[in-house]
């Protein structure tokens, strides 16, 4: 990250949200919940960055979730990236998940009032989305994806590996299975655009991880932790 402004702050303690955030009630502030291992935080902490360089009167408060569990706790942050606005201790509106034009409007919105800065047009904040195999056309595509969704009786697309999950829900179902002793190959999704925008198209699923079972797919954490529960999940396994 280049040089941060100087209404950008990394907090490292309860004690430092909280002094940061009493200075001026007035002021409208952006806590932005992250993590590491969490590559959409990677894309909006840019543009979290960007928004404080365009908003020198916003406070920007960047918290990692894990280390300051006392802070997310208190804001019921369940998942990252999720974005806190305030004025004072009082709450504007809030986030969830890497919605960068959602993020700029909330801001653009709430400072408007306050300060009357004149917002700039959302698409120039997007991400760049990561690489994939060029000129893949829809019909390999979906070649692919079937040879993928059958390469093994149990198949996870997943963010990152199961010895290196880089999602929190990614990292839950791998253990679910684990728990399960179940065997599976998995495919890491943020490796290949193609892959994972296909996969939501094909499946009819919005979200990873996916599991797929002889071919089929058969539904996210929560879906499958249900199967778990129910005894379904040992049932399709045969
Ligand atoms: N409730 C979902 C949680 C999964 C989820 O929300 N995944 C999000 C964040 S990791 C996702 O895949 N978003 C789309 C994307 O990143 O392409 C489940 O049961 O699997
Ligand atoms: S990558 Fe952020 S919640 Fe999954």
């Amino acid at each position: 990250m280049a040089a941060a402004p100087s209404n950008f702050h990394v907090i490292s303690s309860t004690e430092q949200f909280q002094s940061l955030l009493s200075q001026d009630l007035q002021r409208v502030s952006l806590l932005n919940f992250w993590a590491a291992w969490a590559a959409p935080c990677g894309q909006m902490n840019e543009v979290v960055l960007e928004l404080a360089k365009k908003y020198p009167q916003l406070l920007v408060l960047q918290i990692e979730a894990e280390a300051q569990s006392d802070i997310s706790e208190s804001f019921n942050v369940e998942a990252v990236p999720t974005f806190v606005v305030l004025q004072g201790h009082t709450l504007l509106g809030q986030v969830s998940g890497a919605d960068a034009p959602g993020l700029t409007k909330l801001i653009a919105d709430n400072i408007h009032g306050v300060l009357s800065v004149k917002p700039q047009s959302h698409t120039d904040q997007k991400p760049a989305p990561p690489s994939s195999i060029p000129n893949e056309t829809p019909e390999q595509l979906n070649e692919r994806l079937h040879k993928l969704m059958n390469q093994d009786k149990v198949v996870l697309f997943m963010k990152g590996s199961p010895d290196t999950p880089r999602c929190g829900f990614s990292r839950r179902i791998v253990a679910l299975l684990r728990d399960q002793g179940v065997q599976f190959s998995h495919f890491d999704i943020l490796m290949d655009e193609n892959v994972r925008s296909g996969l939501k198209v094909l499946n009819n699923w919005p979200t990873f991880p996916q599991l797929i079972i002889n071919g089929e797919f058969v539904g996210g954490l929560d879906v499958v932790h249900e199967m778990a529960e129910n005894g379904e999940l040992k049932e399709i396994l045969g």
